[in-house]
């Protein structure tokens, strides 16, 4: 019997799916159950046509399925940010395009966001005047490197939205599926937007 409240957690894969961004076998998805559980997307499946069978059931703490099956390749790092954040209700990772070139185009470690009205789109932020700061982590196949790494910064800086991997894509995060699925449609829309201010103004 799959668990009720991943049917949020499907709807949104299709949505994605739809949107290409998820493309071939892409992306990842997870919904937490409590401190200790969450669901999260089995590996090498197409993300955009998943239903709440395609989930495990993983232990936060071991990144491990108890009931078998092969859980996402990245499930590392869906983990660690549950770890990190006790409010952290659902975690989508993506590989869209504005965020895969924009992650490789950008040299510093922080991709910061200012001036755009749909900064309003994440929680917390008020006015375009504020600055949205972006992390940016060098890909690496080696997950628990990354959990790491990824975990050392948010340790010590606030990690509110999401975070970008170079030339990988987005993975971000709300308190539940709705308000993660708000902050990615929130934050493609401000990548697509820097992308084309920065090739207009050739930055
Ligand atoms: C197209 S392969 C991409 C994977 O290496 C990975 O980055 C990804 O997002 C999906 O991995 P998965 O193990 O299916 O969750
Ligand atoms: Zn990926």
């Amino acid at each position: 019997m799959p668990y009720q409240p991943l049917n949020a957690l499907v709807d949104a894969c299709r949505w994605i799916g739809a949107r290409g961004w998820a493309p071939a076998t892409g992306g990842n998805m997870s919904l937490r159950e409590d401190s200790d559980h969450c669901w999260i997307s089995q590996s090498g499946k197409d993300k955009g046509n998943l239903t709440a069978d395609d989930f495990l059931r993983v232990e936060i703490a071991t990144n491990r399925a108890p009931c078998g099956g092969r859980p996402s390749a990245e499930t590392g790092l869906h983990t660690l940010l549950y770890r990190l954040w006790p409010e952290a209700g659902a975690v989508l990772h993506v590989h869209t395009v504005n965020a895969t070139v924009l992650s490789r185009v950008i040299r510093e470690p922080v991709l910061e966001l200012t001036g755009y009205e749909m900064q309003k789109s994440l929680r917390g932020q008020q006015s375009h005047q504020q600055r949205v700061a972006i992390p940016v982590f060098d890909n690496d196949q080696d997950i628990d490197a990354l959990a790491g790494q990824i975990g050392r910064y948010g340790e010590q800086h606030p990690l509110h939205y999401g975070f970008l991997l170079r030339g990988h894509g987005l993975t971000c995060w709300g308190r539940n599926v709705d308000e993660a699925r708000r902050h990615l449609e929130g934050l493609e829309f401000l990548f697509h937007c820097e992308m084309q201010r920065r090739l207009l103004e050739r930055v």
